[in-house]
């Protein structure tokens, strides 16, 4: 799916009352219809409804859902915010359509003092602003955010299109935004609604579909784009009836120290219920005998050193190292200047696309020289702390995006910032966010298991671009296969690992 810019939707939006063709206001009707719907199913008329409506069409929505409500049996009261002197004509024209049927479900306010009282267990629409705030929400309206944040701890606020005061494509961190339990969002993403600075805000998002022309949304280019299981099915390589293991490449992981050899088994098992034909794990001597009884299907070659690997580039002269479709390399290594040399090292011998991950980003923030040295194309799987130590950190969540963009197209990687929507960034300035997983992921060992699953896919010949959107939707698919079946509290790691076969199946 793509996400689009305000001023792209409002485009969306008059393209598709032109080409329908459809009036804007039975375009509002439909918005807010959809709104509605979803109120119908997850709140029934006991709960008193308040629409705060701004005077603009986010407003006009506002004004539809009341009287859609009130069609229902729903005690709703529309509370509109006069900000400003002059309403958008379809407001105007939805207000007056309220008045002629539910006049007493019309409420004006024209200053904090105006506020009315809630009664407990309220439910609090913001229809205030949508997509075309276009700067800070200043004056007595900010009061009036602040009396909204206030009563969200005992009442659902549930914010149409954006919480108010979120601007869609910039950061809005120092601003008056209200806080929601629940977004409804119409037809695709907003950035806004993807970046972790803004979850407070937003809540739970939901994309309600409202119909916008589908030729405008295949037409249009995106820069940001969010994965979806379509966009999956198109990725997604069943395998051959004659195929054999090596038809599914062997790969090398590089993993492993003492105190953390389950990174290791983590990533192994991760890699082998992945796909991949044939493994090959590189552990210092503590680890021979863990990796064995962890993770028999694997093969295992141990370093010299008894508690961190420094010779696993020994075996990859470039004749050696064709054997190996890819690397995976990073998970509980330890950061040991001996294994940074070795990491220098295997760089300078090895130059098909890799995966770089955990110890192995810290060995890059301590020697960013490194960086250039990656193969074009491999997989970089940083989460925000490494991220900051490897690039620097930023003010707000939107320049770090910005940065992770340009650094993928610079050094030519694949570079993955890790959160709740996971922020792939492509070296064609591309940037995919993955909808899938959950917070019972942030478990020690989760990224572990993506790298795995990163380095399987590579293995298999997945194309680089491929195997990242991928790997990234399969384990935060896994995980919640995991969540759903054992609890956000009760998963862990290996779990994940346990639901990557049921996470194939829904491919
Ligand atoms: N036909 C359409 O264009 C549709 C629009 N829809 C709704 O319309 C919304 C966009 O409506 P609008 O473009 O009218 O904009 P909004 O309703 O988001 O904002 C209202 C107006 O307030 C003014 N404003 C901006 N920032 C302000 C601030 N900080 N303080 C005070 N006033 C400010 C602007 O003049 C803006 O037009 C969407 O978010 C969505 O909810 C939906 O009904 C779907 C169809
Ligand atoms: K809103």
């Amino acid at each position: 799916m793509k996400i689009f810019s305000a001023a792209q939707i409002r485009e969306a939006d008059a393209y598709t009352i032109r080409h329908e063709p459809i009036s804007s206001l039975q375009l509002m009707e439909r918005a807010a219809g959809a709104c509605a719907q979803w109120l119908y199913g997850h709140f029934d008329a006991s709960r008193p409804c308040y629409i705060f409506c701004g005077m603009g069409n986010n407003g006009g929505d506002g004004l539809v859902i009341a009287r859609l409500l009130q069609d229902k049996g729903y005690q709703a009261t529309a509370c509109v915010l006069h900000h400003s002197s002059k309403a958008s004509a379809d407001h105007q024209a939805n207000r007056e359509a309220l008045e002629r049927q539910y006049p007493q479900s019309l409420y004006d306010i024209h200053a904090v003092t105006d506020f009315p009282e809630l009664p407990a267990g309220s439910i609090i629409v913001d229809a205030i602003f949508g997509t075309g705030l276009s700067r800070p929400i200043e004056g007595w309206m900010t009061g009036i955010v602040h009396k909204l944040n206030d009563l969200q701890a005992r009442h659902t606020v549930i914010a149409i299109d954006l919480p108010s005061g979120l601007l869609a494509d910039a950061s809005s961190v120092l601003m008056p935004v209200v806080h929601a339990h629940h977004t409804l969002s119409f037809e695709v993403y907003k950035l806004a609604l993807l970046m972790p600075e803004n979850a407070a805000r937003t809540g739970q998002v939901y994309i309600l579909s409202i119909g916008l022309h589908p030729a405008y949304l295949t037409q249009t280019p995106a820069r940001f784009h969010v994965t979806d299981a379509a966009m999956m099915r198109t990725i997604y390589q069943p395998r051959q009836p004659f195929a054999h293991k090596g038809t599914f490449g062997h790969a090398l992981l590089v993993a492993g120290s003492y105190g953390k050899m389950g990174a290791a088994v983590l990533s192994a098992q991760a890699c082998l219920h992945a796909g991949v034909g044939l493994l090959t794990c590189h552990v210092p001597q503590c680890g021979y005998l863990v990796m064995q009884i962890s993770a028999p299907c694997a093969m295992c070659i141990t370093d010299p050193q008894e508690a961190y690997s420094a010779h696993f580039h020994e075996g990859l002269s470039p004749a050696e190292a064709v054997k190996y479709k890819t690397i995976g390399i990073g998970p509980g290594l330890g950061t040991a200047t001996a294994t940074a040399k070795a990491l220098e090292l295997l760089l300078e011998q090895y130059q098909q696309p890799v995966v770089i991950d955990a110890d192995a980003l810290n060995i890059m923030a301590a020697y960013p020289f490194l960086l250039s040295r990656i193969p074009p194309g491999s997989l970089l799987t940083p989460h925000p702390k490494e991220f900051e130590r490897i690039f620097g950190s930023t003010r707000n969540d939107f320049e770090r995006l910005e940065r992770l963009s340009q650094q993928a197209t610079q050094l030519q990687l694949y570079i993955l910032l890790k959160g709740r929507y996971t922020a792939i960034a492509c070296p064609d300035g591309a940037v995919y966010f993955n909808a899938t997983g959950n917070p019972g992921m942030a478990t020690g060992g989760s990224g572990d298991v993506l790298t795995g699953i990163l380095t399987a896919l590579l293995a298999q010949g997945y194309a680089p671009k491929a195997a990242v959107l991928l790997g990234a939707y399969l384990h935060g698919l896994a995980g919640d296969i995991a969540a759903a079946r054992l609890s956000q509290e009760a998963m862990t790691a290996e779990t994940i690992i346990d639901c990557l076969g049921p996470a194939f199946l829904q491919l």
